[in-house]
């Protein structure tokens, strides 16, 4: 018999496998989550979040003073991600109006909110101002003289903002989540910056704490992130640098992303030695904060051999868009085998009715059968944010699993759900 494989280091913290073969999660046997939750479900292992986020805290806390890591909350949005990360004492991202309600809602302090966007309506920033919210990053003139109006109309006093610069550093990653380069849709290119710094400086409705860049996302390298402060130098002295996001994640066992201590290490070095000593340094991870706790669990439903070997599973691209949108490519495993010899490759296709809902492409499986559960891993981030209603379908539960405890934290949508908007 052959040897019994190794899980590769993508899975999330504590991840085992069984003397059964069993895939374990959080304590949890997936299969027993996906008979008691049904599936497609997305599982969440909770230590493997809070693990992240410490280290992320504990980095900073190393290396300098006047810190604040901010949740990218776009990569998880829901009220128990959100509760789960305000309890670890970080600050938060949104990039809109409902961002900002579920992360209220999940108990984020409204002065540790920064609200994001390219394109935020009034209503967006008469919510964020009702609501207190502590900085908001300034994407556009339009958006400047925005949310002056807003704020001279609501005589709630100045509203602390950044200006979100473009500094023309391209990182190396899918062109869809590439944002430093100057043609973005992101941020003010350097001469525009100068002119909204200018702005904001002047106006008795903003009080311009910093600057933001976030260059993309998904960054395996750590050069680019130095290069980007390099760009912004001349612009002034702030007190807050906010410098976004990025850190990519191992999808796959050959990835192997620079460490949180390695990223934290390059920014804040980047500040130390080309802005000078006593800024503040904002960071703001999505991805690397929640990615590798989450695995998908789906069941198959049909085999069939035209050319390739065809697994077709109950979820696909309303569950994971990324190998749609970006060829992103993940591995699969089957939760009853989870630690034995593939004997087939397949393409793991979702139910949509389209030939791009292709999961995997080059599945390593044991010989799969109808009925078993496969599980993804890595989908806790940009999963259940980025999950639609194609072709009906409905989403998922997500289940966190922590000490042998599984708990749904969003339940299953039902027909009724899709049934509800229609007028
Ligand atoms: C402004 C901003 N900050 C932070 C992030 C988080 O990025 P990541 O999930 O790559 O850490 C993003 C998304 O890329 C972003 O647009
Ligand atoms: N949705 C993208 C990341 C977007 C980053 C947000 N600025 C992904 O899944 O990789």
């Amino acid at each position: 018999m052959a040897a019994a494989q190794q899980l590769s280091h993508v899975w999330p913290l504590g991840t085992t496998v069984d003397e059964r073969g069993h895939l374990i999660l959080g304590g949890c046997d997936a299969v027993e989550l996906a008979r008691e939750h049904g599936t497609p479900a997305y599982v969440v292992v909770v230590d493997d979040v809070r693990a992240r986020a410490r280290a992320f805290v504990q980095a900073f806390a190393a290396r300098c003073d006047d810190f604040e890591v901010t949740f990218a909350s776009k990569a998880f949005p829901c009220t128990a991600v959100y509760r789960l990360l305000a309890g670890e004492g970080i600050g938060c991202d949104v990039a809109g109006g409902g961002e900002l309600a579920l992360a209220l809602r999940g108990g984020f302090e409204p002065a540790r909110i920064t609200l994001h966007g390219n394109a935020k309506s009034e209503d967006e920033l008469r919510f964020a101002r009702e609501a207190g919210v502590g900085t908001v990053v300034l994407d556009s003139l339009h958006d400047l003289e925005r949310l002056e109006r807003v704020v001279a109309a609501d005589g709630r006093g100045p509203q602390t903002v950044l200006v979100r610069v473009t500094p023309d550093v391209r990182g190396e990653t899918h062109a869809g989540i590439s944002t430093g380069q100057a043609d973005s849709k992101f941020g003010l290119g350097l001469a525009a910056a100068a002119d909204a710094i200018a702005r904001a400086q002047a106006s008795p409705h903003l009080q311009l704490d910093g600057l933001h860049l976030h260059i993309g996302s998904q960054l395996l390298e750590l050069a680019p992130f130095r290069e980007a402060v390099r760009a912004i130098a001349g612009l002034g002295d702030f007190r807050t640098y906010n410098l976004g996001g990025g850190l990519g994640v191992a999808y796959t066992a050959d990835q192997r992303p620079p460490s949180i201590e390695d990223y934290v290490e390059a920014k804040v070095s980047a500040v130390r030695e080309l802005l000078g000593p006593g800024r503040r340094i904002v960071d703001e991870p999505g991805r690397a904060l929640v990615a590798n706790a989450g695995v998908t669990l789906y069941t198959v439903e049909t085999i069939k051999q035209n050319v390739s070997t065809w697994v077709g599973v109950d979820g696909g691209m309303s569950d994971n868009l990324r190998p749609m949108l970006y060829g992103a490519r993940y591995e699969a495993v089957l939760a009853d085998r989870a630690a034995a010899e593939p004997q087939a490759t397949v393409k793991l296709t979702g139910k949509h009715c389209e030939s791009s809902d292709v999961i995997v492409d080059g599945a390593a499986l044991p010989t799969p059968h109808v009925g078993d559960v496969v599980a993804t891993p890595v989908t806790g981030a940009y999963g259940h944010a980025m999950a639609n209603n194609y072709n009906g379908a409905l989403r998922p539960p997500i289940v966190f699993v922590e000490r042998g405890e599984a708990t749904v934290v969003v339940r299953r949508e039902t027909y009724e759900d899709l049934y509800a908007r229609d007028c």
